[in-house]
């Protein structure tokens, strides 16, 4: 494709992802179905650019105005993905003037929303947690997810799968704490490998992978996974079963449980259940409640930790949608935690970094719930043979109560977890 051809497309694409209307992913997507000429190298660069613009918004506004012709071109121009003498070449003389001057502001010389890019209610919740580590979460949010796989341990052997990999010249190492996770280096094209058809390995990042972890499901128990979505963790969830007992996949959204079905058919599983469900006190919940060995709530959540791959969250949620959020996990944990049978295990998790659906949530359930006993999620991990659980963990008297991960810290997505046993 031409660079001017290329710069246009760039620029429609950041138009259509700045209305908000829609999450960015799913506008990029639709915009490449729409599109199908669009070559691999192509589609890489109009997708970086836009997750550029989004991820430094407030720079780029701040730097816009001083150029000249459309914003969203002006932006594209900014943000885009690719050698400068390539983007030069489909820019006017005054535009390259314009780059060439924006280049050269020192990031010293910036206000501090220009720097970190963050939306203002987010500052202050993000500094009070991570004090001096702020601005490495601030650079590490800016460069993008690694890729991790979880191996599905019911078929393959993690080390197998990383030969197989490297015979691919894939290069792959073992994740630092799960033990069925490799950590991939660059991006390739990992769906079209055989190992994956065969449903030997799932993407997963591998803060979800100690999210399943956590749950600590066993052969021939009862297990329900809450809120399932497109089954990321039941399929962990299912594997760590051994394809024994049974596995409830709960969710409202019915379009989301039917993604789950190829995984599932991949996986081998033949342990789950998946059901919609209408809301968290539908009938089949009730239906089973005090009956089940171990509840999964991965709750619906702002997204606050996926701010790497999602970067349009944080222009999408604002104070008000947290407290909406924060209203609805309080219901969902409630809702599931009647599942459980005495003895039985619940986790609480999120994607988000906001005490306010993490802590919070946490906190009151435990006061409005005494037969929920809360567990030490650093013991727990221990006990998995998780090395160095503890630097995993915060809150509580000993700093292990909650599962705590971060980007800056951990490599993963932000996570929350809190682990109760009923009494
Ligand atoms: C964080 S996502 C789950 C991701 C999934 N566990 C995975 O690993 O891929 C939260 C899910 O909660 C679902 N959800 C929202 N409200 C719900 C409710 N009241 N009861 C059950 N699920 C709900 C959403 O449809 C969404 O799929």
């Amino acid at each position: 494709m031409h660079p001017k051809a290329l710069l246009d497309a760039c620029a429609e694409l950041v138009r259509l992802t700045l209305k908000f209307d829609h999450p960015a992913d799913a506008i990029v997507a639709r915009f490449f179905r729409d599109n199908r000429g669009l070559g691999p190298r192509e589609r890489a660069t109009m997708a970086e650019t836009v997750y550029t613009v989004l991820r430094k918004k407030q720079l780029f506004d701040h730097l816009a105005p001083s150029g000249s012709g459309p914003k969203e071109r002006r932006l594209a121009i900014l943000g885009f993905y690719g050698p400068g003498d390539f983007l030069r070449s489909a820019l006017t003389d005054q535009e390259v003037r314009w780059l060439d001057a924006c280049e050269k502001v020192d990031p010293a010389d910036l206000m501090e929303r220009h720097r970190h890019n963050l939306p203002e209610w987010l500052v202050q919740p993000l500094k009070e947690q991570v004090g001096a580590g702020f601005w490495p979460l601030v650079e590490s949010l800016n460069k993008g997810a690694g890729l991790d796989l979880r191996v599905n341990d019911f078929k393959a052997k993690r080390s197998d799968i990383q030969k197989e990999l490297a015979q691919a010249g894939i290069k792959a190492v073992p994740t630092p704490y799960s033990p069925w996770g490799l950590r991939i280096a660059g991006r390739p094209a990992l769906n079209k490998m055989e190992a994956f058809t065969r449903g030997d390995f799932e993407v997963q990042d591998e803060g979800s992978q100690l999210l399943a972890m956590l749950v600590d499901a066993k052969r021939s128990e009862m297990v329900v996974d809450f809120c399932a979505g497109a089954g990321g963790k039941t399929l962990a969830l299912g594997a760590a079963m051994r394809s024994t007992g049974r596995l409830y996949a709960f969710d409202t959204s019915a379009h989301r449980l039917d993604s789950f079905k190829p995984r599932q058919a991949r996986s081998g599983l033949s342990n789950v259940h998946p059901a919609a469900i209408a809301h968290e006190r539908d009938e089949r919940v009730k239906r089973l409640s005090g009956k089940i060995d171990r509840v999964l709530v991965d709750a619906p959540c702002t997204g606050m930790g996926t701010l790497r791959r999602n970067p349009d969250l944080k222009w999408r949620q604002n104070l008000q949608t947290v407290e909406e959020m924060a209203v609805k996990q309080a219901a969902i944990l409630q809702s599931a935690a009647r599942l459980l049978k005495s003895g039985g295990r619940l986790v609480y998790a999120t994607c988000s970094v906001l005490p306010q659906e993490n802590e919070a949530i946490a906190e009151a359930f435990s006061a409005a719930n005494p037969d929920f006993v809360p567990m030490s999620v650093g013991e727990v991990l221990t006990g998995l043979k998780v090395s160095d659980a503890a630097k995993l963990c915060s809150g509580g008297e000993d700093g292990q109560l909650y599962l705590r991960l971060w980007p800056h810290l951990h490599e993963t997505d932000g996570f929350f977890a809190a682990v109760w046993q009923r009494k």
